[in-house]
């Protein structure tokens, strides 16, 4: 950068607003979801960090002409500078799935990615939300929670699994079912992100509709195969990467606003959690200041949504997978 850029960049940088970090930023979440980030007139500084192409993505990026200033971070020795005074760090760093697979085949590799970036937020930005969108989100939430408790910065109400795209999905695909616009629909989808593991409380819709049990379990179905849906469709190239964008930057959104001061903001996510037998599990969260200042109940459950049961040993086991992964010797 030549002295004229860096004192131009150095003035707008005072501007106010939030610093949100994208780790993963060039790749097919990162890169949309840096664009809807540029885009939004809360972030002042974007910082995109990848091991891969992050100067291109940069370069093009910061040719859009709104306010928040991009920077692009490339390799782990620039890990640190991404992090240094973060307000909230979004991760959609790791490998996708393809045909066949499920999100726990993504373990092997996506546990170590997940675990050195949270390292780089324990000590660079250890006050920062973080919204981890890398998949199995059921282990790699986990996983960033016993790296911070080891660096001793563990704050439970600032992590969050992101899970918004299964209550995009349900909100869109109930509002097909009942014909209204998808934005007056409000599903809460609880549980974890993963096949069964993904509840949606089709009988706590807003507004409220009384479905058939065909069309609960079509619905119910769909939503737990959203995700697959598009493994499928994509044949071989990736997973959700537009749809998920979407539903980080409106996530992200949410933890700023909240962080900004606004209230009564309610958001599904998967947090560390008292309100159900699981260490983490997702349901209605309301955002604050602080992070996750109020988890909610998950109300009251129907014959065929009290059936937690079906997911008890999935979800256990790989909450329980994340932590071992933490507390075994590295193998590199
Ligand atoms: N939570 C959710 O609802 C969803 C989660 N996902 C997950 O998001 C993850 C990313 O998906 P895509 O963007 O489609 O994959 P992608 O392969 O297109 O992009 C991943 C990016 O991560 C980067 N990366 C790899 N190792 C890294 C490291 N150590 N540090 C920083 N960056 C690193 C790669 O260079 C690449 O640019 C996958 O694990 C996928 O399963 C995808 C859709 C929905
Ligand atoms: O299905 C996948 O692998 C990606 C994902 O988590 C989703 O789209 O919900």
């Amino acid at each position: 950068m030549g002295g004229v850029e860096r004192e131009l960049t150095r003035a707008r940088g005072a501007a106010p607003g939030f610093k949100v970090a994208v780790l993963g930023a060039a790749g097919g979440i990162g890169q949309p979801l840096s664009l809807l980030l540029k885009m939004n007139p809360l972030v002042s500084t974007l910082h995109l960090y990848d091991v891969f192409n992050t100067p291109g993505v940069t370069a093009d990026l910061s040719h859009t002409n709104t306010s928040a200033v991009v920077r692009g971070y490339l390799g782990k020795d620039q890990l640190g500078p991404a992090l240094d005074g973060m307000d909230l760090v979004i991760i959609p760093a790791g490998v996708p799935r393809k045909p066949g697979m499920t999100r726990d085949d993504l373990f092997n590799i996506n546990a170590g990615i997940v675990r050195t970036l949270i390292e780089g937020v324990a000590k660079h930005c250890p006050q920062a939300i973080i919204n981890i969108i890398s998949n199995p989100v059921n282990s790699t939430v986990p996983i960033a929670a016993e790296v911070l408790k080891i660096a001793g910065v563990y704050d439970p109400r600032r992590l969050f699994g992101v899970t918004t795209l299964d209550v995009m999905r349900a909100n869109t695909f109930v509002a097909e079912v009942i014909g209204v616009d998808p934005k007056e629909v409000n599903v809460p989808v609880v549980g974890g992100h993963a096949g069964i593991t993904i509840l949606p409380l089709l009988s706590q819709t807003s507004p409220l509709f009384s479905f058939n049990s065909k069309e609960v379990e079509y619905l119910t179905n769909r939503i737990q195969n959203g995700g697959t849906e598009v493994v499928e469709a994509k044949a071989g190239t990736g997973s959700a990467t537009l749809s998920m964008a979407y539903a980080a930057a409106k996530f992200g959104e949410a933890c700023l606003r909240a962080l900004q001061g606004e209230t009564g903001i309610v958001e599904c996510a998967y947090v560390a959690s008292e309100v159900t037998e699981f260490p983490f599990f997702a349901s209605k969260v309301r955002l604050g200041r602080t992070g996750a200042e109020e988890i909610f109940p998950l109300g009251p459950l129907n014959s065929f949504e009290r059936a937690l049961e079906k997911m008890k040993a999935e979800l256990q086991g790989s909450i329980e997978k994340g932590v071992n992964f933490v507390h075994k010797p590295k193998s590199s």
